[in-house]
């Protein structure tokens, strides 16, 4: 009789490795009934630092939040920190997958900054009366008068208060290859309170977490800060304009990660549903997960074109597709040219950090440029540096066929 209780403790072990929905549903149950446990853990902590509801307790909720990822066997990567680097308060946009979107976001939560979230989450337990304490911004999303209003008082509490807000534009949770259309209420708060807007594009979950086909893996969270989107001297006559331009920005941003990620999926297919995958974490570059390889050395790096600007080899979003990850052959060659793609989002004085060019005339303007014409361009422009002239340097991924 005494044993019995040994029973769950040698099942949970043999379901986890064999079962990947028991996996799946053991994460997700630990993830809600841990965060529960840390927001209890939070109250008292918060109270006792400010009193009451304060911006400030999101520093404690951080700190609780940040190690949870290691029991999911998440990472998250950060790119483009530089443009978080800004003074006084501002409005992040991001785009929303799913209620672990809140490890990344307290990967980088800047200090000062809540959240825009729906009025339903209060009543969520502990973790409601935790994003209460954080200042969090209820909203009635079914009554959009008195969102708006709400709204518009968070517009000048920003500006009285110097608080930052994070506000998710597509309103509610999306796993679809490209993003909802944006709803405008961040744009008016931006606009407003005469603040920047800053875009951070969450990579797609799909490699490692799907929710209908049960599977929660270990995988790497890519998250890309994008330059910042000034709004001065914006009115409400530039909302519709202003929300364009950040959703085109956030899904090139998102749609060309994909792409990364479909290409790196590839070569792990068959290593995705061994238990492995599952428990620990994911390997750090996808030439880890491929074997056999064989040891072909690196080649260094070509000297750029032009040796006048700092630019960073090998660039970080052009890294993953710069080596074939089954045989550890160079597949791209990076150069260094002028961005003649009229999509580059380079602005005059910040790092560049997206631009995608899928586009035939942009495809064939690059080709030309870099003198190369049997292969096609798969990624452009990263690390992209201004000229004087506003010329922009780059680097080129050029996939031979
Ligand atoms: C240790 C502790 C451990 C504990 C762990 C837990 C810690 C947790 C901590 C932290 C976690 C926090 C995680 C939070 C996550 C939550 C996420 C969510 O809940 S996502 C859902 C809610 N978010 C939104 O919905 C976005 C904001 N929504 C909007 O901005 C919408 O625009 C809204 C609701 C204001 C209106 O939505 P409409 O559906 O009516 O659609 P539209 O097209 O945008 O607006 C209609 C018209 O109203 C105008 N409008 C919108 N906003 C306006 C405004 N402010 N002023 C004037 N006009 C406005 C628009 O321009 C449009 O008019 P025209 O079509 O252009 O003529
Ligand atoms: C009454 C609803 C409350 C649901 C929350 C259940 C408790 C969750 C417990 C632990 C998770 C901690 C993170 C909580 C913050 C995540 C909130 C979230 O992601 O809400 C979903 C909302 O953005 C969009 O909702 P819909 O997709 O429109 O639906």
């Amino acid at each position: 009789m005494d044993v019995l209780w040994l029973i769950p403790l040698l099942l949970v072990p043999l379901l986890m490795w064999s079962s990947g929905t028991f996996v799946f549903y053991f994460k997700k149950c630990f993830y809600v009934g841990w965060m529960m446990v840390l927001a209890l853990l939070a109250i008292p902590l918060c109270m006792l630092k400010s009193g009451g509801r304060d911006v400030e307790n999101m520093r404690i909720i951080r700190v609780l939040v940040r190690h949870v990822k290691y029991f999911l066997g998440l990472r998250f990567d950060v790119s483009g920190w530089e443009h978080l680097q800004t003074e006084g308060p501002y409005v992040i946009i991001s785009n929303h997958q799913s209620s672990l979107d809140v490890l990344g976001l307290m990967e980088i939560l800047p200090d000062r900054c809540t959240m825009i979230a729906k009025k339903e989450l209060v009543y969520a337990g502990t973790v409601g009366l935790i994003c209460w304490l954080g200042g969090i911004v209820f909203i009635n999303r079914k009554k959009t008068s008195d969102a708006k209003s709400v709204m518009a008082e968070a517009a000048q509490t920003m500006l009285d208060q110097q608080i930052r807000l994070w506000v998710f534009p597509e309103g509610t949770r999306n796993q679809k290859e490209d993003l909802l259309p944006f709803k405008k209420g961040a744009f008016h708060l931006a606009v407003q309170a005469q603040v920047p807007i800053i875009p951070v594009v969450f990579s797609s979950y799909r490699n490692f977490y799907l929710r209908k086909e049960k599977r929660f893996n270990s995988g790497t969270v890519r998250l890309r800060i994008l330059p910042k989107i000034e709004t001065k001297g914006m009115t409400s006559d530039d909302i519709s304009s202003l929300c364009d331009k950040s959703f085109d920005l956030m899904q090139a941003a998102f749609r060309e990660r994909l792409r990364l990620q479909t290409h790196e999926q590839r070569a792990v297919e068959g290593a995705e549903h061994s238990p492995r995958s599952r428990l620990l974490f994911p390997p750090t570059s996808p030439s880890e997960t491929c074997l056999p390889r064989p040891p072909v050395p690196l080649p260094a790096p070509p000297p750029l074109l032009s040796p006048r600007f700092p630019i960073a080899w090998p660039c970080h979003e052009i890294s993953s597709c710069l080596v074939d990850a089954w045989s550890g052959r160079p597949l791209a060659r990076p150069v260094s040219a002028v961005c003649p793609d009229p999509h580059c989002a380079c602005s005059s004085s910040s790092t560049c950090t997206t631009t995608s060019s899928t586009s035939t005339s942009s495809s064939a303007a690059l080709q030309a440029v870099s003198g190369m014409t049997d292969g096609r361009i798969d990624a452009c422009c990263s690390s992209c540096m201004t000229e004087g002239s506003g010329h922009h340097q780059f680097l080129l991924c050029f996939l031979p066929f």
